[in-house]
């Protein structure tokens, strides 16, 4: 079980200061939601905590080690991460740009085994992929394309999983297979981290959230507590309350702009 924290984190993109002392944990067992408004540093926090993006202060570890002190290899081994950039430049298949994603494990000229292949076909299944396997990666649309990049993050097997809006092309049924994927994988010992829109799925779906405003985490802790009237009306500008839902769950209800 491994755990991710940023602390303190200061991060700069194009001479502006982005990230103002955020401080996140991503605990195994737990699906966590950073949540926010547009431009308020989602992307660049994630970012942050796959060093894609350097902290100008602060610090990102896991379990304890700075994550600028592991190799890169180690840093993939233990992190996987499904991002919006396209998964791959084409010219191979649904099953082959999965099996990228066991690289890590084997290295590059290392040749793939059959445990490798029992992977690739898990997790090809888990994200609903089996029948499109053998598709060109370029013939998708956008939904199967995001599910590419989550299966080729989850045959990483990592430890800590990040991903950036991974139901933001997806339709409702796969919205809800993919969260409660997440869910079964957290329960199973994963860390998960992503950033959603949504603040109804995130209610509904994840453990804990974080909720970041103009570079800062302004809010962390579970949705019925961060989510209240107050902060939804200043940092989202709309109406809302949580409530109790379905099945002894909890789901957010929005009935308007803050200010109408
Ligand atoms: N390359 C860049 N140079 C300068 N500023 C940037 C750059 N990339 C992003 N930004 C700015 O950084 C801020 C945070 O962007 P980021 O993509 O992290 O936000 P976000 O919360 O993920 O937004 P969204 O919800 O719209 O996806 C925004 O104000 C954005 O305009």
């Amino acid at each position: 079980m491994t755990t991710l924290t940023a602390l303190d984190v200061d991060a700069r993109l194009g001479g502006r200061q982005i990230l103002d002392g955020v401080g996140l944990t991503v605990t195994p067992g737990r699906v966590t939601a950073l949540v926010g408004p547009n431009g308020s540093g989602k992307t660049t926090l994630l970012r942050t905590c796959y060093r894609a993006l350097p902290t100008t202060a602060g610090l990102v570890s896991i379990d304890g080690a700075d994550i600028t002190s592991l190799r890169r290899r180690a840093l993939a081994r233990t992190v996987g991460v499904s991002t919006q950039e396209p998964v791959s430049l084409g010219g191979i298949t649904v099953r082959e740009s999965v099996r990228l994603g066991r690289t890590v494990k084997r290295g590059m000229f290392e040749p793939f085994g059959t445990d490798d292949s029992e992977v690739v076909d898990t997790v090809l299944a888990q994200v609903g992929m089996t029948a499109l396997a053998e598709r060109d990666v370029l013939a998708l649309s956008g939904g199967e394309r995001q599910r590419v990049s989550i299966a080729r993050a989850l045959a990483q097997q990592p430890e800590v999983l990040l991903l950036d809006e991974p139901t933001n092309h997806l339709d409702l049924h796969q919205q809800l297979s993919v969260l409660t994927l997440l869910r079964r994988l957290a329960a199973d010992g994963l860390a998960v981290l992503l950033t959603l829109h949504d603040l109804r799925m995130a209610t509904e779906y994840c453990d804990a959230m974080a909720v970041l405003e103009r570079g800062r985490v302004v809010a962390d802790g579970p949705p019925e507590k961060v989510l209240s009237p107050a902060l939804l009306a200043d940092v989202f500008g709309v109406r809302g309350e949580v409530r109790p839902g379905r099945a002894g769950g909890r789901t957010l209800d929005v009935w308007g702009l803050a200010d109408e």
